[in-house]
């Protein structure tokens, strides 16, 4: 679990990137963090994992503060930054270094992670491509079998067949004793795997909740006309007419989509916290 208690954090003390954020993440979701360059993403997550420090604030993951870095938190989080690095090592060299750091790892499932993810032994790590490496790092994160798993930009350098495998793996791994906490702006790529959303911009947090409530609070549909435009809050241009996002009035189902669901909450902050209100 993470709790964040009035979290303000600036590269400069003086001018701050967030400033007094609450946020509560608990076991048993997959988190979608969605946020345009810049906004902030990378920064909270490093704040997760004790890389950087809340200028005031606290935070509290697994009941431990990240900032000191103990190593029995250390072994209950995982956390991919965007851009991996991994050493001249082998496979099982990498392996056999890192893995007793993690008490729950799972020898077995990496091997079939690495496997289903088609990362094959080529000798030392560094001579991998870059997707490559993402992928072996991600096989190694998941069978480390963490409480709480961070995700900067996962799908970065993989091609499309291996975000495919990576979102249909997450999706295998998870069980409810589990936090994944994924922080993207290829908001396409985490399609059918988050159930809960959450979405910054300028260092403010914008949006928290679960797929079914948006779909509960939000109609995603396709219209021939704009009929009212004061009750969308989204709108595009699309083959058949438009494709808009407006507020649930007749409790119609729909599926939510993700990037427009971004669209309409970044351009219309204010409405869109006064729907999802309580
Ligand atoms: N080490 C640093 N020193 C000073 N400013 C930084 C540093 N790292 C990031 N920033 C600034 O903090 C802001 C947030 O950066 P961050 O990397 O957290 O954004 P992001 O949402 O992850 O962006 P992206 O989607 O482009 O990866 C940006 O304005 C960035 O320039």
């Amino acid at each position: 679990m993470i709790e964040i208690q009035n979290l303000s954090f600036g590269y400069k003390k003086r001018n701050l990137l967030y400033k007094n954020l609450n946020l509560k993440l608990e076991v048993g979701s997959i988190y979608g963090l969605l946020g345009k360059n810049g906004a902030g993403k990378s920064t909270l997550l490093k704040n997760f994992i004790g890389l950087l420090f809340p200028t005031s604030g606290n935070i509290a993951v697994n009941g431990f503060i990240p900032k000191k870095r103990w190593p029995a938190f250390l072994e209950t989080i995982y956390f991919i930054p965007e851009e991996v690095y991994v050493p001249a090592l082998t496979i099982d060299g990498y392996k056999n270094l890192f893995a007793p750091f993690y008490p729950k790892f799972n020898d077995e499932q990496f091997y079939s992670y690495l496997d289903q993810l088609d990362v094959k032994d080529k000798g030392k790590l560094n001579s991998l491509s870059f997707g490559q490496q993402k992928k072996f790092i991600i096989a190694f994160a998941l069978a480390c079998n963490t409480r709480v798993l961070l995700l900067d930009e996962p799908t970065n350098g993989l091609d499309i067949p291996s975000k495919i495998k990576f979102r249909k793996l997450i999706a295998s791994v998870f069980t409810d004793d589990k936090l994944i906490f994924i922080s993207t702006h290829q908001i396409r790529d985490l399609d059918n795997l988050i159930d809960r959303v959450i979405i910054v911009d300028n260092g403010e947090l914008l949006l928290n909740a679960s797929v079914g409530d948006i779909a509960e609070r939000l109609c995603f549909k396709t219209v021939s006309e704009l009929e009212r435009p004061d009750e969308i809050l989204y709108s595009e241009e699309s083959l058949k007419g438009f494709s808009v996002v407006t507020k649930n009035i007749n409790a119609e189902d729909s599926k939510v989509n993700l990037e427009h669901l971004f669209n309409a909450i970044t351009e219309k902050p204010v409405i869109a916290k006064a729907i999802f209100k309580n």
